[in-house]
């Protein structure tokens, strides 16, 4: 998902709505607009990803080969397959 943040400083605007739309539809992603200050766009960003994590078994479904965690899994993660970043 490509999220353009900061919509409330519309005046600052670098990319254009129809930009991003277009960039998002090249490398199929969902797209959306919002504002992390305002709130506008957050929830039905957060809506929008989770539908389409739903209609797109391939990413939730359980797979022998893959690695790390997945919704549904009943095992812990491994420590190899956490979180890098935090
Ligand atoms: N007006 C406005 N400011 C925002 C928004 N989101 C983040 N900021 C501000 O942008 C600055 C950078 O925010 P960070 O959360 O640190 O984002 P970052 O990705 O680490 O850094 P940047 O690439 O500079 O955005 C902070 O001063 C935030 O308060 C937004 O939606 N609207």
């Amino acid at each position: 998902m490509l999220v353009g943040n900061k919509i409330d400083q519309e005046s600052s605007r670098m990319v254009s709505r129809d930009e991003g739309n277009k960039f998002a539809k090249k490398y199929s992603m969902l797209f959306i607009e919002a504002s992390a200050r305002t709130c506008e766009g957050v929830q039905i960003a957060f809506e929008e990803l989770v539908q389409k994590i739903i209609q797109t078994p391939g990413l939730w479904q359980n797979d022998q080969h893959s690695q790390g965690f997945r919704p549904g899994d009943t095992d812990k993660p491994t420590e190899s397959s956490g979180c890098t970043y935090c």
